[in-house]
């Protein structure tokens, strides 16, 4: 496995939302990127954010941004993060008829671009399509809600991922989502993850940045094992 220096990314679907920036700055210095999850009520039965609270939130704080869109038609909606400044865009596998036409707008709007992969749905239709994009986002629970249980029959995805991207040589980052914590995150980066979002793991914790520390160096130290 070549995989690059582990990146941790706190879920704000975790944090206080009527304190969203002040959440978001308790992690600046610790995190590598902030995980913003954008819900529908349609792609998922959950609503949280959309654009205008994104924008408002990149305007407050100095960290990348990874938006995880969980909505229907991306391509209506998905560029406007781009230009709004996000770093990182991610849209469902499942709510995109043409993957590698959106990665492209994306890119040229200025931002990496990533494919999100359902906890039903089979990672090999989109292992060829992997090229396109800078990253894999595998759900290590159904998309829709914090808080879950992590289900470690889904890091057979991550697995596979990355069997293909080393054999590739692709630059791409395999990141996982959904009950990644202090007692699972090793497991993932053992399976070849190399980013990691934790939601509760990190704002249910009492420093929610001591909480990033933690689960960086245990992934780091998965990783020095690989
Ligand atoms: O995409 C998501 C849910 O669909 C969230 O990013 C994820 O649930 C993180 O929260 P937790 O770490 O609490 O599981
Ligand atoms: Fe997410």
């Amino acid at each position: 496995m070549n995989a690059p220096a582990p990146i941790v990314a706190p879920s704000i679907l975790a944090a206080d939302f009527a304190n969203l920036a002040d959440e978001a700055r308790a992690v600046e210095g610790a995190a590598d990127w902030l995980h913003v999850d954008v819900m529908d009520n349609h792609f998922v039965p959950n609503l949280t954010i959309g654009l205008p609270v994104v924008q408002s939130l990149i305007a407050a704080t100095s960290l990348p941004f990874d938006v995880h869109l969980m909505i229907e038609d991306p391509r209506r909606w998905a560029p406007g993060y781009a230009d709004a400044g996000a770093y990182n865009v991610t849209f469902h596998a499942e709510a995109s008829d043409n993957p590698v036409a959106l990665a492209r707008d994306l890119r040229a709007a200025g931002a990496k671009a990533g494919l999100a992969i359902d906890r039903d749905t089979p990672i090999e239709p989109y292992l060829e399509l992997l090229p396109s994009f800078d990253t894999l986002l595998i759900m290590t629970i159904k998309a829709g809600f914090g808080g879950q249980r992590f289900i470690p029959e889904l890091l057979d995805k991550v697995r596979a991922a990355r069997r293909h991207v080393d054999a590739g040589h692709l630059e791409l980052r395999i990141e996982v989502d959904g009950g990644i914590a202090a007692d699972t995150i090793e497991q993932a980066a053992d399976a070849g993850a190399d980013a990691f979002v934790a939601g509760t793991a990190v704002y249910g914790a009492d420093d929610p940045a001591e909480a990033v520390r933690k689960l960086r160096r245990l992934a780091e130290r998965a990783a020095a094992r690989a």
